[in-house]
């Protein structure tokens, strides 16, 4: 039954119908409205883009919407495209490939911009400007090969794509190398190729892949917890010809890992460290209890601004190196930095920041959580002769005190990059004591940073005076934004 002649009540678990998608929807799914009033009965559909008209299976249905699993395009929207990928259509590194850019960057605008609006931020002095997009920083208009990091796993359960089946072939499925399939820990693509890195990095999987197989290493298992290699994580910076390779295992076994030294010294030369972090946990991470050195210096080199950062398998760096500076020039030009400001840099992870605005100021002052990243952010700020950056380590929750502004000045300019959490609403309060003239937050979750003014907004007056769109992460459905605030 197509859209307009379909009711709510229609829409039963496990039956078939025909939707005609009209906006797009958090998390990179698409909407339909059925039937009348107040918007009528939403029903969400991962994978198809506004304007399709799609015949669909809906497999839940709550009170308030319903959820359906694309069957088949019956008329393509014109948002549509050919993704580049052949894996696109199953694999979580990419959801929205087969959106035009353009449509995607609009997307993205239009979902950092309603998060305020939803929260009753009042945006009528504000100056709203488009999304900043791939290429639009460089103007290379490249919207791929943008990751300077990117996490492969292996997993002993490999999913098979639908044309993967369709050859026909036999096929390994107890190996694996590659990215998750969306909302699933177990299934694994076998990736021969990937658009988010780098040729190289594919190449390398490719290369990895067959060698491990080769020597009859075992891939994790990510429901029995057995097996020796969990994730092949590569660093590739955005300005330097640096090449870290950190592979992930669940124990040390030196003689395998001179074996893997020499397989990348033959076969891969302009790797340049090669780490081996130990990981004998449940949780699939590339964090683990040991990291061994195995060659090289075990950290690359990367530059955002004239500023060269040195940076360790597990330390913070933004994954995009070249939209991290336009997104710094915004959260720069919205701080109006003046040559008498002390400006504070919270939640400052490596001190990019920090560092990306000390010339225009007269102080910085970091704060960060992770102990090493401050360790970092100390270590950048001296090999690049910034001398007037401080950096402290803690909870901000227990240092955003008046101990800190006794102690450091009273903060003309707060620039906030909080996790995708947010604040702690004790934060936002002590932010809302502290007023100081100037406020930028910069957010990769405009939800939170939404709630956050908002709760900013009822403890103190400050007026919203821009907000800035930034999409580091093209054919994702993740979107940055910044938004420059004055004490009114
Ligand atoms: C989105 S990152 C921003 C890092 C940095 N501004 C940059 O551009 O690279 C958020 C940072 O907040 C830190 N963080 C998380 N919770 C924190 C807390 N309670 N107190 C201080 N820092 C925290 C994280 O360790 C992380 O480095």
């Amino acid at each position: 039954m197509p859209t307009d002649t379909l009711a709510p009540s229609d829409l039963k678990r496990g039956r078939e119908v025909e939707l005609t998608l009209t906006d797009f929807a958090d998390r990179g799914k698409s909407l339909a409205r059925v039937g009348e009033g107040d918007g009528g009965f939403v029903v969400f559909v991962a994978g198809a883009v506004p304007g399709d008209r799609v015949r669909a299976r809906v497999f839940k249905r709550k009170k308030g919407f319903a959820e359906a699993r694309l069957l088949e395009v019956l008329e393509p929207s014109e948002l549509r495209t050919e993704p580049r990928c052949e894996y696109a259509a199953s694999c979580g590194g990419c959801k929205w490939q087969h959106v035009e850019y353009p449509a995607q960057l609009a997307m993205k605008g239009e979902q950092a911009v309603s998060a305020l609006t939803r929260a009753r931020l009042d945006l009528s002095a504000a100056d709203v400007r488009p999304p900043l997009g791939g290429g639009a920083y460089d103007g290379s208009g490249g919207v791929y090969f943008y990751r300077n990091k990117m996490e492969f796993s292996f997993s002993a359960m490999r999913w098979l794509t639908d044309w993967e089946i369709a050859t026909g072939e036999e096929m390994d499925t107890d190996f694996a190398l590659g990215l998750h399939v969306p909302g699933r820990f177990d299934k694994v693509l076998d990736l021969k190729a990937c658009y988010l890195q780098s040729e190289w990095s594919a190449r390398l999987v490719n290369g990895v892949r067959a060698f491990a197989k080769a020597q009859g290493w075992s891939p994790w298992h990510p429901r029995e917890h057995t097996g020796y290699l969990r994730i092949l994580a590569l660093r590739t910076p955005g300005h330097t010809d640096d090449r870290m390779v950190n592979l992930v295992t669940s124990f040390y076994d030196e003689p395998r890992m001179a074996a893997f030294a020499d397989f990348l010294r033959a076969e891969f030369p302009e790797v340049t460290t090669l780490v081996n972090t130990i990981n004998s946990g449940v949780a699939q991470t590339a964090f683990g209890e040991a990291v061994h050195t195995v060659f090289g210096s075990g950290l690359v080199r990367d530059k955002i601004g004239p500023h060269t950062f040195e940076i360790a398998s597990n330390a913070f760096f933004q994954t995009n190196t070249v939209a991290a500076e336009g997104l710094y020039a915004v959260a720069r030009e919205f701080a109006n930095l003046q040559p008498d400001d002390v400006v504070y840099d919270l939640y400052c992870g490596a001190g990019t920041i920090s560092l990306f605005v000390a010339d225009q100021v007269k102080r910085v002052v970091g704060v960060e959580l992770v102990e090493e990243a401050v360790e970092n952010a100390r270590a950048s700020a001296e090999a690049n002769g910034v001398a007037n950056c401080t950096f402290v380590a803690g909870d901000m929750l227990e240092l955003l005190k008046p101990e800190l502004v006794e102690e450091h000045g009273r903060p003309d300019v707060l620039i906030v990059d909080p996790p995708r959490a947010g604040m702690h609403p004790k934060v936002v309060g002590q932010i809302a004591h502290l007023r100081p003239e100037r406020i930028v937050y910069v957010s990769c979750n405009p939800q939170t940073q939404a709630r956050d003014l908002a709760m900013l907004q009822e403890a103190a007056a400050y007026t919203i005076e821009a907000v800035q769109p930034v999409d580091m992460f093209p054919h994702t459905h993740h979107v940055e934004s910044v938004v420059g605030l004055r004490l009114t």
